[in-house]
Formats: C-alpha cells, structure tokens, sequence
C-alpha cells in the first residue's frame, strides 16, 4: 500500500474520526507517548533525559513518554514550559508522579532532551524563552528528539513559524508523516523521522503520497515472457547539434537501462558523425527540419526532447512538431526554456501523458513566480500540473511529481550525489523508457524519479551521470524480486 502523507488537518481529521468511533483521546494520546519513549529506547541507551512539555497535546504526549521511560528505569525529568491546557494533556500530566520543573535556559550539551512543547497544534513563532531556547539549543547542538515535529516548525510547510526552531536528531510522529517531514526545510529539523502507528483507521481521499515503490511497482512494466524488442516500447531522444550531443546520449542510454526495447537518437545532420561514434545498442537516424522530425518520431512511443536541445526557435518548432504524433513527451531543458517568451504555446502542445521535467530554474521561467507565491513546492508542482495540463516533476533533494488530476508524490530517498552535470539527462531518459514501455506517465515519473536516487546512492561519492544507467541492472534486480 502506498503511503500517504498528510496535512495537518488531514491529520486533524484522522484523528476525530477516532475519537469519534469511540477511541477517546486518552487512549490515542498513551499510544503516542508510549511510541516515543519506545522510540527513544531503540535509539539510545538508558541515560538521564529531560522532557520539554507545551500546553496542549504534544506536551500530553511529553508526560505520556515520561511515565514509560520513568517505568523503564530512566531518569527523568519533566521541564514544563506551559501548564497543561487541554483535557488529554492535564490527564497526561496528572498521571506523571515525578519531578516538574519550569523550563530551565541552561540545558546541558550531551544531555538528552525530548521536545513536546509544540506539535499540530502550533499557531504563531515560538514566544519568549521558549523562542530563548530554541535558540540556546541550536547554538550548542543539544540532543533533541521531538515529538510530532520539531517545535516552531510548521506542519504543513517544514519552514520554521518565525525565525527560530528546534532542530531535532529524531523526529517520532503518528499515523503518517506530514508535509513537514518530507520537504526538504522541515527534514533538516526532523532528522531521522519515525512514524508510530497509534490505530487510526485508513486515510480517505489522500492524493500526496511517499515516493515509493509501493506507489508504482505493481504496475511495473515488467517484459511479458513472449516480449521482442518492437513490444518493450520504442523510445526516441532529439540530440542537438554537434557540439551538444553526450545529454541525448545519457538519457538514451537511460531509457534503454530501464527496459525500453528499441531506443533511437534522432539527429540533426551535422551531429550524426559524432554521435555514431558513440552509439552501439541505441540507434541513430537523422532529421533536418521540425516536419522531418515528427515522421521519424511517428512511431515512437515516447520522445525526449530538451537535454542540451538548444534554446530557441527550432527547438520549440521541434517539439510543436512533435505534439503532432501520437508519442508521449518528456520534456526537458532546453525544450523548456525555449518558451519561455510563449508560455501557453508550450501548454498547448501538451496533454496529460507527457512529463515536463524541471529544475526550479526551469520551473520559475515556465511558471514565473509560482514556486515564491506557493506555501511550498508540492502546491506549486500541482498548480503547474495543472496550468500546464501534463505531469510536472519539479526537482530537488525533494523531488516532487504532480499530475494534473492532483495526484502527487514526494521522493525521500533523494541523494546528493546526484547533483552532478547530466544527471537530470539520465533522468529524463529514465523516464521516457517507463513511458515507452506502457507505464502510465505519473507512475513512470515517480518511479523513474526512485531508481535514479536509488542509483546515485548506491554509489555515492564519485557519482558521475555516465555511471547512472549502469547502476539502473541491480536497482532493478531488487525490484524485481519485491514484485
Ligand atoms: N492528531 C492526533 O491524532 C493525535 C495528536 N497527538 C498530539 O497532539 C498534538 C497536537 O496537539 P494540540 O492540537 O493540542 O496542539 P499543540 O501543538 O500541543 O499546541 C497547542 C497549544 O499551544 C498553543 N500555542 C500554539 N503556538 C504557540 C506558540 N508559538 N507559543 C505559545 N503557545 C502556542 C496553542 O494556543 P492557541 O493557539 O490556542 O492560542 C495551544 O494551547 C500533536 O502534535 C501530537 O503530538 C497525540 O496525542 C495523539 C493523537
Ligand atoms: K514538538
């Protein structure tokens, strides 16, 4: 089953429909500060640990771990920065039987410190010395594990309130990670995110989804056992010109990794030297002009066009020609940026197959001032999911991928080594070879999006985007046996 991640209202939500199924809030509240203390017991040994607790809920949960780490012979104290508010959380409090102390603006380096101030429930930036803490404990890297989220942070964004939060080393949350735990701003305050069951019921309507193979992999475009190369999907790859070849190459070769079963690099004539010194298993044909390229495109399945394509006018008359065919479109690059003055005639030339594949850069010249206008980038990509009428990738260390129906996922197992010059070709090749062989376009970009982190972390340092596809076999060998 594909994971869902929520907002916090979704999250909200979950939660009254428990209670309202007859779970009261109590019962909800000792899974969650149970699960945090079992998640502070697999992590570390017994040690002193001080326990910060708010006024609402999360602070509930602080006392809830507290009495489990207590029973489990762990010293601890309890620093209250709040009187307990809510209902649950006084019924927490008063079932803690050990110290409470106000919050102490001395903690001490190397000492352990849970975070239960604030959760959910966080409305405005951290206040007085909560804030004076917040600050105090990055400056001498306390420690932390929070529970929920990080204190400050806010939920939905992983961007702090106001202009401090806690940084955590361990993050326990409940049911399902947030929007906070999968974006990349919210992920440096989480550090290792844990999510604890606590028996709430499945998620309704969610569309946001963890960038997994549970996502995509029953729908996997595994070769029947009677495939030939015609039936595994024919995808094609625009070069540019002479001097601009070797991205065509690497996405190519991608796509061809991946399983598609005929790949071609379709050139312009004056490329056509050297890409036939490069080439082996991918074939070659040329082109000279837009109509010229869409009668070779006409019977592939998907086309790759951008990677060092070139910017303007023949490249945006390549890819109109290109919309003419009946071949799914990745869109990359150069193809981008080549419309960047005529934004609804790259639109129009696309329909809910094809993937745009951008970097921010790319993304903010094709949708100008969105991602700055959006609370953070998954809002964002559906909006240019939407305007743009097609499958958006917008990458990071966060990728995100959204449909146009307002299906979208977030990868997590995103690398930095793949922050290196090509990659983002090998990528889209990826991606084009999924889509050649069948599989739908959005699972084909999230899927594509997995195998390369997947790939770039399985060799880490020293990654260069030509050891990619080589990397793709053993990737997909773990898959295929998972199926
Ligand atoms: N959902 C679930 O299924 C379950 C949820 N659980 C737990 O509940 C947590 C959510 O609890 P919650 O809603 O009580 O919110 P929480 O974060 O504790 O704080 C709210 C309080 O803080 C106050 N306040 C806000 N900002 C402030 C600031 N900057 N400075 C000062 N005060 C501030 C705010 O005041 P107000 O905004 O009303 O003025 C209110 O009094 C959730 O994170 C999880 O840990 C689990 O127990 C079990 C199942
Ligand atoms: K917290």
């Amino acid at each position: 089953m594909a994971r869902e991640i929520l907002t916090v209202a979704q999250m909200t939500a979950a939660d009254r429909a428990a209670v309202a199924d007859g779970t009261p809030i109590q019962v909800l509240m000792e899974r969650a500060g149970e699960a945090v203390a079992n998640a502070v017991r697999a992590r570390y040994g017994r040690q002193p640990v001080v326990i910060w607790c708010g006024p609402g809920d999360n602070g509930g949960d602080g006392y809830v771990a507290a009495r489990h780490l207590k029973r489990r012979g762990w010293p601890v104290v309890v620093e209250a920065a709040y009187s307990p508010t809510t209902e649950a959380a006084r019924w927490a409090a008063s079932r803690w039987k050990g110290e409470v102390r106000p919050l102490s603006s001395r903690p001490a380096p190397g000492h352990l410190y849970i975070d239960a101030l604030f959760g959910a429930g966080l409305s405005r930036p951290l206040e007085a010395e909560v804030a004076e803490l917040a600050r105090t404990a990055r400056a001498a890297a306390l420690r932390i594990v929070a529970v929920d989220t990080p204190s400050g942070v806010h939920g939905d964004t992983g961007r702090a309130f106001g202009d401090v939060a806690f940084h955590a080393e361990m993050t326990v949350t409940f049911h399902r990670r947030k929007l906070a735990h999968v974006l990349s701003e919210g992920r440096g305050a989480c550090g290792e995110v844990v999510v604890a069951d606590i028996g709430l019921g499945p998620v309704g309507a969610a569309d946001l989804f963890e960038n997994d193979p549970e996502l995509w992999l029953g729908r996997f475009p595994w070769p029947a056992f009677d495939a030939h190369k015609h039936s595994r999907g024919r995808l094609k790859v625009v070069s540019g010109e002479a001097w601009t070849t070797g991205a065509a190459r690497l996405a190519a070769r991608g796509g061809l990794r991946l399983g598609a079963g005929a790949v071609t690099v379709l050139s312009p004539p004056g490329a056509l030297a050297v890409n036939a010194a490069h080439l082996e298993a991918v074939m070659l044909a040329p082109f000279e002009s837009d109509a010229d390229l869409a009668i070779a495109a006409e019977d592939a399945d998907a086309v790759i066009i951008g990677p060092a394509a070139g910017v303007g006018e023949a490249t945006a008359r390549n890819l109109q020609a290109l919309a003419r065919t009946g071949a799914a479109l990745i869109v990359d690059a150069d193809a981008l940026t080549s419309f960047r003055h005529d934004l609804e005639a790259l639109f129009a030339c696309l329909d809910r197959d094809d993937v745009l594949t951008p970097h921010p850069g790319e993304f903010e010249r094709v949708f100008p001032g969105l991602l700055a206008k959006s609370p953070e980038r998954i809002t964002a990509a559906r909006e240019a999911a939407r305007r743009a009428g097609a499958v958006v990738l917008l990458k990071g260390p966060d990728t995100v991928v959204a449909a146009p129906d307002g299906r979208a996922s977030v990868l997590l197992n995103g690398t930095p080594w793949l922050a290196t010059a090509g990659s983002g070709d090998v990528l889209a090749g990826f991606i084009g070879g999924l889509i050649a062989q069948g599989m739908e376009s959005f699972e084909a970009a999230c899927a594509g999006a997995w195998i390369h982190a997947a790939c770039g972390a399985r060799h880490g340092p020293g990654l260069i985007a030509e050891d990619l596809p080589g990397l793709a076999p053993s990737v997909l060998t773990e898959l295929h046996a998972k199926r």
